[in-house]
């Protein structure tokens, strides 16, 4: 059997006097499409940059690929679409072509120059976000669920074998943010791409996902939906101080 793809064991992490994550130990395999919920600052985005290698533990191994992140060589394997990626200046005058290509610039450093592919690899990877017919266009006349696909063709076109995603559906309406989760299953399904995602959007995503992970500095529920679905709104609760589904409908302006 394949290393899990992340490996995290007993990790905490502190901002100065804030304790943002204690003990967490959890494991992400290939083929998973991992929602991770919580509310407001319960460490989500931290725990994500430290999957990503962008801040360390300051307790606790993590192991990437079956290797310690510290050795770790291949960057690339792993995409990621920031929270703030789609809050683009309207007035960036680059188009989604140049854009998505400018997701090959890690490999390009590696080569010194883009991939002779550069126009195929664009194309295929906005075929897989359902955008090809954008390519010219400007990136800031796209919507704001348009240009999210945009950037996930971004991290796409590096031939990732996993993304991680932190809240992506945010600035996008609510009939569009269905359609999203479906290319983003469809990603997972047809592509075979490891999907872990931070999001507030509980109700919908519970249909197109494999696992369910439940933070609040500590992780209270890590397994399959269809576990996560038979738990009670009381049980929920008692990790959050409030119910779910009220911080689904609250979180509307997040
Ligand atoms: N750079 C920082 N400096 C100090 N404290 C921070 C910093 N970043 C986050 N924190 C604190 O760490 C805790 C976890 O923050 P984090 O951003 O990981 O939460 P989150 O679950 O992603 O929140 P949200 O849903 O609001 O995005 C919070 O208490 C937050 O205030």
């Amino acid at each position: 059997m394949d290393a899990p793809l992340i490996e995290i064991k007993d990790i905490s992490f502190e901002y100065e006097e804030t304790k943002a994550l204690d003990n967490i130990s959890m494991k992400v395999e290939k083929g998973d499409f991992l929602a991770i919920l919580g509310p407001n600052g319960s460490g989500k985005s931290t725990l994500l940059k430290i999957m990503l290698g962008l801040i360390k533990p300051s307790k606790g191994s993590i192991k990437l690929f079956g290797v310690d992140s510290k050795n770790f060589k291949h960057r690339e394997w792993i995409g990621y679409v920031s929270q703030k990626s789609n809050s683009f200046n309207s007035g960036f005058p680059a188009t989604v072509k140049e854009v998505v290509a400018g997701g090959l610039a890690k490999k390009a450093g590696l080569f010194r120059r883009l991939p002779k592919t550069v126009d195929e690899d664009v194309l295929e990877a906005m075929k897989s976000v359902g955008m090809e017919a954008f390519l010219d266009r400007s990136i800031s006349e796209l919507s704001g669920g348009q240009q999210q696909r945009v950037f996930i063709a971004r991290a796409l076109v590096a031939k990732p074998k996993m993304l991680i995603l932190d809240e992506p559906t945010v600035g996008i309406d609510h009939q569009n943010v269905q359609a999203f989760y479906d290319m983003l299953a469809a990603l997972n399904r047809e592509k075979n791409i490891t999907l872990v995602m931070v999001t507030h959007d509980v109700d919908t995503v519970t249909d197109r996902i494999s696992h369910v992970a439940c933070l609040n500095q500590t992780i209270h529920f890590h397994g399959f939906k269809e576990q996560f679905q038979t738990l009670s709104d009381e049980e929920r609760a008692s990790w959050y101080g409030h119910s779910v589904r009220k911080i689904h409908h609250a979180g509307g302006g997040h």
